[in-house]
C-alpha cells in the first residue's frame, strides 16, 4: 500500500505563518466551500487515504465523465435512510459508485426530485466504515448549502493533482474543527432606519470574518444595557418575510415583534441568514415540493437528508455580547433557543410568547412543529 506524506511535505514551501498573505485555516475552507459551490472538487486528507471531494449537485457531466472507475458516494444517514440503504452506524453512509454508473443515478440518489433511472438497485456497501473524512465533506457541502452528499475518490495522484490544477486541501479534521467553530461576527455598519412597525429603528450589519452570511440586528430605540432587554432571535425566511408567504408564521411574527419593540420602547430584533432552519433558500424549496407531495416539514428535511433543524444560535449569542447585551426577555416559542442562549452565557431572564399568523395554510405545520420539535405553540 502507498505510504502518503503528511500534509506538510506533500506540499511545496509555504510562506510561513507570519507571512501577512499565509491563508487561514478558516479562508481555505472558507474557499473550499465557494469552489463546491461552483462544482470543483477539494481535496481532504483523512484516513484512508486523501481524496477528492466533489459536490454532487453542482459536478458538471464532463468532470463526472473524467473521474473514470472508482469512487464513493457518501450520503448522510438521513439521506441513506430515505433509500432504505443503512450499512453503517453514525452520521454517513457510503455507496460504491460501479464502473460505468451515471451521473444521472449519482444525482437522483441525492435529490428526491429526480426519478432514479430503471435497474437503479444499490450496490452492497462497502466493507470499510466512514471516517472523519467522510464527515467532513458532508459538512462542507452543508454549508455550502447544496444537497448533502459527495462523491469521494482516492487514488495515488490526488495530492499531485491538487497541486497541479490548485485545488483546496486541508486535513479532514481542521476542516470540520473550522466548520463547526462558533462564527464571530463583527459590525460592519449601521444606520437609522425609520419603520412601519417602529420608527425609532437603526439597523446593524454584522460580517462573519470566515466569509459566512452577513446578519443583522434592529434596534428599537436605546435598550438599556443593565436591564434585561427585548429580543427576538428571527432566522431568515425570504417565503413569508418577504414574499407575505402563508405556508409558515414568520412574516407575521416579525412584524408583531417589532411592533412589540415599539410599544416596549427598545427592543432588539437579530436577523440570522440562516434560511430555511439553515439548509438554504434552495433546499427549502426542494423541502415545500415534497410537502406538496404530502411530506410534513421534519419529514421533507430528512427526505433530503438534512437534520429537523440545522441551525446554530451560537450566531445570536455572539452578536448579543456583540452588543453589550447579557440579559434577555426572549420573544420566542422555541426552547432550543432558549437553551442555546443559556449554555452561551446569554441570561434569558423570561420568554414571551410570540403566537401570530396561525391560518389554515400553515396549521399543519405549526402543528408539526410543536408535536416533533418541541415548539410551545398553542
Ligand atoms: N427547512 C424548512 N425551513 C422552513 C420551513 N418553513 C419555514 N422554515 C424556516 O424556519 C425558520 C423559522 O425561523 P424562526 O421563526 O426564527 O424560528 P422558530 O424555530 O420557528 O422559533 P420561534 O419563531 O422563535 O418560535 C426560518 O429559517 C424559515 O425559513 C420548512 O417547511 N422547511
Ligand atoms: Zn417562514
Amino acid at each position: 500500500m502507498r505510504v502518503f506524506p503528511p500534509i506538510s511535505t506533500a506540499l511545496p514551501a509555504v510562506p510561513g505563518a507570519d507571512d501577512p498573505l499565509t491563508l487561514r485555516r478558516s479562508e481555505r475552507v472558507a474557499r473550499m466551500v465557494s469552489d463546491l459551490r461552483l462544482g470543483l472538487p477539494v481535496v481532504l486528507i483523512g484516513d484512508p487515504a486523501p481524496a477528492l471531494i466533489y459536490p454532487v449537485e453542482t459536478l458538471s457531466p464532463e468532470r463526472f465523465a473524467a473521474l473514470g472507475a472508482g469512487g464513493e458516494l457518501v450520503l448522510t444517514a438521513r439521506r441513506a435512510e430515505a433509500l432504505r440503504h443503512r450499512p453503517h452506524e453514525g452520521e454517513v453512509a457510503l455507496v460504491p459508485v460501479p464502473a460505468g454508473a451515471r451521473l444521472d443515478w449519482v444525482q437522483a440518489l441525492a435529490d428526491p426530485s429526480r426519478r432514479m433511472p430503471a435497474n437503479a438497485a444499490l450496490p452492497q456497501a462497502p466493507q470499510h466504515q466512514p471516517t472523519i473524512l467522510h464527515r467532513a465533506a458532508i459538512r462542507l457541502v452543508k454549508t455550502a448549502e447544496l444537497l448533502p452528499a459527495a462523491l469521494v475518490v482516492t487514488g495515488p495522484d490526488v495530492i499531485d493533482t491538487a497541486l497541479r490544477h490548485g485545488l483546496g486541501i486541508l486535513a479532514a479534521d481542521e476542516v470540520l474543527d473550522q466548520v463547526l467553530l462558533p462564527r464571530d461576527p463583527r459590525p460592519v455598519s449601521d444606520a437609522r432606519v425609520p419603520m412601519l412597525a417602529a420608527r425609532n429603528g437603526r439597523l446593524h450589519v454584522f460580517r462573519a470574518p470566515d466569509g459566512g452570511p452577513e446578519h443583522y440586528a434592529v434596534e428599537v430605540g436605546t435598550p438599556d444595557r443593565d436591564k434585561p432587554v427585548l429580543v427576538r432571535l428571527h432566522s431568515a425566511c425570504f417565503t413569508g418575510d418577504v414574499l407575505g408567504s402563508l405556508k409558515c408564521d414568520c412574516g407575521p411574527q416579525l412584524q408583531a415583534a417589532l411592533r412589540a419593540m415599539e410599544a416596549n420602547g427598545t427592543g432588539v430584533l437579530l436577523y440570522l441568514n440562516q434560511e430555511g432552519r439553515g439548509i438554504g433558500l434552495a433546499n427549502k424549496m426542494r423541502a415545500y415540493s415534497l410537502q406538496d407531495q404530502g411530506l410534513d416539514t421534519v419529514e421533507a428535511n430528512h427526505r433530503l437528508g438534512f437534520e429537523d433543524d440545522e441551525r446554530d444560535f451560537r450566531t445570536g449569542a455572539a452578536l448579543l455580547r456583540q452588543m453589550g447585551i447579557g440579559r434577555v426577555r426572549l420573544m420566542t416559542n422555541n426552547p432550543a433557543k432558549i437553551a442555546r442562549l443559556d449554555s452561551e452565557g446569554i441570561e434569558v431572564v423570561e420568554r414571551v410568547e410570540l403566537k401570530v399568523g396561525r391560518g389554515p395554510e400553515n396549521t399543519r405545520y405549526l402543528d408539526t412543529k410543536a408535536r416533533k420539535s418541541g415548539h410551545l405553540l398553542a
